[in-house]
């Protein structure tokens, strides 16, 4: 039987998936050198409360309080061929900005030519009318970094003195661990899957044995990295442990990990950027090649609103 991948253009002749590379990467600069001066009201940003990496700037957005300076739409969890699109249905809507029916229209209002998966996130000029960029990364950091005239200063996800190591580990969590779930569940061979299972849950027990001793990844206050972990973690039980077979372990089986979990999915706002239901069935429902019958389980059972007990924990090592 031939193995169809999930997305053929993306992997390699072993059968592993290799992720493409984000196509837009303008920057929008605080002093406006860049092209794209941060302003009030002129940015949009288009997401899914599905994705994990969508997830990330929606929590950057509210974290940092610019709610008010970034408008912000949220696709249909469900996207068939035709890719993402704006519709009204519980917990999305219609495209308010552009009246765009899919997001392919903002790829390609920014690049006739474009060939490539249409992602989210996306960030959306409304002035120049074209995508600035669609990646993860610097969308969140474009937050933390740029938009200094309006966000809360009290959240400081990228501290000075921290900034090489949390590079550093941004790097390997992305490798290991959001990524690391995809390249499990999105591989096409045994061996290449075991392999990717085996290096994601060793650096699991890795997080597990650091957060023995700090409540964060850096002390006692969360980070960029801590969020970037959050969105892979809080999607973990419900949906990569089942519909991507990451089943050695599940994350309420670590004591560290999952208090963690509880205490950061606990933070002001955080649990309403935390849609299970969209969750689960984005994932059991579009990715027809892994779940045919598009069918979507019902647990797990669990309750994120539980104690995490991790109070104590204020030390600032576990590096
Ligand atoms: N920006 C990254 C990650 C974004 C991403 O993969 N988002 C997923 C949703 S979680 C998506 O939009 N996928 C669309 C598709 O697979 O067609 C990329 O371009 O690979």
């Amino acid at each position: 039987m031939v193995v169809r991948a999930q997305f053929p253009g993306e992997e390699s002749p072993e059968g592993a998936f290799v992720r493409q590379n984000d196509a837009f990467r303008g920057w929008i600069s605080a002093d406006g050198s860049s092209g794209f001066p941060a302003e009030a009201g002129r940015y949009h940003l288009y997401v899914s409360w599905a994705c994990p990496w969508a997830h990330r700037t929606i929590i950057g957005r509210k974290l940092k309080r610019l709610e008010a300076v970034l408008g912000m739409t949220v696709v249909d969890p469900i996207r068939d061929e035709r890719g993402w699109a704006f519709r009204e249905v519980p917990g999305a809507s219609a495209d308010p900005v552009n009246g765009f029916q899919f997001l392919s229209e903002a790829y390609h209002a920014t690049d006739p030519a474009y060939r490539g998966r249409v992602t989210v996130p996306v960030l959306w000029d409304k002035r120049t009318r074209r995508i600035v960029n669609n990646s993860e990364d610097d969308i969140l950091r474009m937050f933390e970094l740029e938009f200094g005239a309006w966000a809360d200063p009290s959240i400081d996800l990228y501290p000075h003195p921290l900034r090489k190591e949390i590079d550093q580990l941004n790097g390997w969590l992305y490798e290991r661990i959001n990524d690391g779930v995809y390249r499990a569940g999105f591989a096409t061979s045994q061996p290449i899957y075991e392999e990717k299972v085996r290096l994601l849950f060793n650096a699991l027990d890795a997080l597990e044995k650091r957060l023995s001793t700090t409540r964060y990844l850096f002390g006692a206050k969360p980070v960029e990295s801590d969020w970037r972990l959050f969105v892979t973690l809080v999607r973990f039980d419900a949906v990569y442990h089942g519909h991507f077979k990451c089943n050695l372990r599940r994350i309420v089986d670590y004591p560290n990990l999952s208090g963690y979990l509880r205490d950061l999915y606990q933070w002001d706002g955080i649990a309403e950027t935390v849609h299970f239901d969209q969750i689960k069935r984005h994932y059991y429902v579009t990715h027809d090649d892994i779940n045919p019958t598009r069918i979507v389980p019902l647990g797990p059972i669990q309750d994120l609103t539980a104690p995490h007990g991790r109070n104590a924990l204020r030390r600032t090592g576990g590096r």
